[in-house]
């Protein structure tokens, strides 16, 4: 398959890097990190050990069977923007948070797939990606059922040593990560890793959260139950304790979060009042207007 990742950052740069002994996999990126790629190959280090050799470059080219989606959700609209022009059979977004899958159909006439991803990565310097943790990608339509193009894509990935699934149930899979909302933005906001919101005084924000957005998930008809829900985002900082969340990752390094995508989706979305989820919203915002300057 012809692939073209669209934001090859610390995520793009590993699926691409996977996915390139088997196919013709281009990254699409920034200065110096896919000029180098290009002249040099990519170093895939840590839970996998390799040296691919895809093509790098800063503009689209003009075709490709896929484009992999990886950029940040707010960078989501330019992304389109940029490839639109290209002759295309499909798009898969493997972005966190919600509603980038809707934003990218609005632009673009090929068809959108849904997918989550639980690989781990992260780009430590030009051309050198690091595999923080193997995980699996899951794929499927984005409003759900069956597609022979989302079986294709599954194959090509599986062929290419990513392990993936395809599912006909991707608006239930989505809205686990508004579920787990609580968890990055009480972390993000406390500075603490994952495990100190599985216990008390934190876990009652993160079960809050959880239940709120399960609310939302069921209002537009993703049954999502809210106990379950709630234990589930207990359960995920449990089991990720020693984790320092992406959101607190992104507010340690002064960057713009996926709050907007997140918890703040759980808030545009909901008929009734969903006070967790808007005090979160709010509170990382406020960090945000008064640190990153480029909002
Ligand atoms: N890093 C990880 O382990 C995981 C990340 N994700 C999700 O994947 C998405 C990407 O995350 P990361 O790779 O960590 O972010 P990142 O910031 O490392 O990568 C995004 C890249 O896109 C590039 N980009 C943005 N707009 C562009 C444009 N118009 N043209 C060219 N390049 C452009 C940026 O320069 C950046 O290098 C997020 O939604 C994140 O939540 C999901 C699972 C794991
Ligand atoms: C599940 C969790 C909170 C693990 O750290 C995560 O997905 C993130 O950090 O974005």
């Amino acid at each position: 398959m012809d692939i073209c990742v669209f934001g090859a950052g610390s995520l793009g740069s590993l699926v691409g890097g996977l996915l390139a002994d088997t196919h013709d996999v281009t990254l699409v990126g920034r200065a110096p990190h896919v000029e180098a790629v290009d002249a040099e190959g990519l170093r895939l280090s840590g839970a996998v050990d390799r040296h691919v050799q895809p093509a790098g470059r800063t503009t689209v080219p003009e075709s490709a069977d896929l484009v992999v989606v990886t950029v940040k959700s707010f960078d989501t609209t330019t992304a389109a923007q940029e490839f639109d022009t290209m002759d295309l059979d499909a798009v898969l977004s493997l972005q966190n948070g919600m509603g980038n899958e809707a934003t990218l159909a609005a632009r673009l006439s090929p068809p959108v797939f849904a997918g989550t991803c639980t690989y781990g990565a992260r780009l430590h310097e030009p051309a050198h990606v690091e595999c923080t943790g193997v995980g699996e990608v899951v794929l499927g339509p984005r409003r759900g059922g069956e597609s022979p193009l989302a079986d294709r894509i599954g194959t090509a990935f599986e062929r290419g040593g990513v392990t993936t699934t395809v599912s006909d149930a991707m608006p239930r899979r989505l809205w686990e990560k508004p579920v787990n909302a609580g968890i990055n933005a009480a972390t993000a906001l406390a500075r603490v890793p994952n495990g100190t919101v599985a216990t008390e005084p934190g876990s009652s924000v993160t079960r809050r959260a959880a239940r709120e957005a399960a609310q939302v998930a069921r209002a537009h008809e993703v049954p999502v139950d809210g106990d379950e829900a709630a234990r589930q985002a207990v359960d995920v900082a449990e089991s990720t304790a020693r984790n320092r969340s992406s959101m607190l990752q992104d507010i340690e390094a002064g960057r713009q979060t996926e709050i907007a995508a997140i918890n703040g989706y759980v808030v545009e979305q909901a008929s009734q009042p969903v006070p967790a989820n808007e005090t979160l919203t709010a509170l990382v915002r406020m960090w945000e207007t008064e640190h990153v300057s480029e909002l």
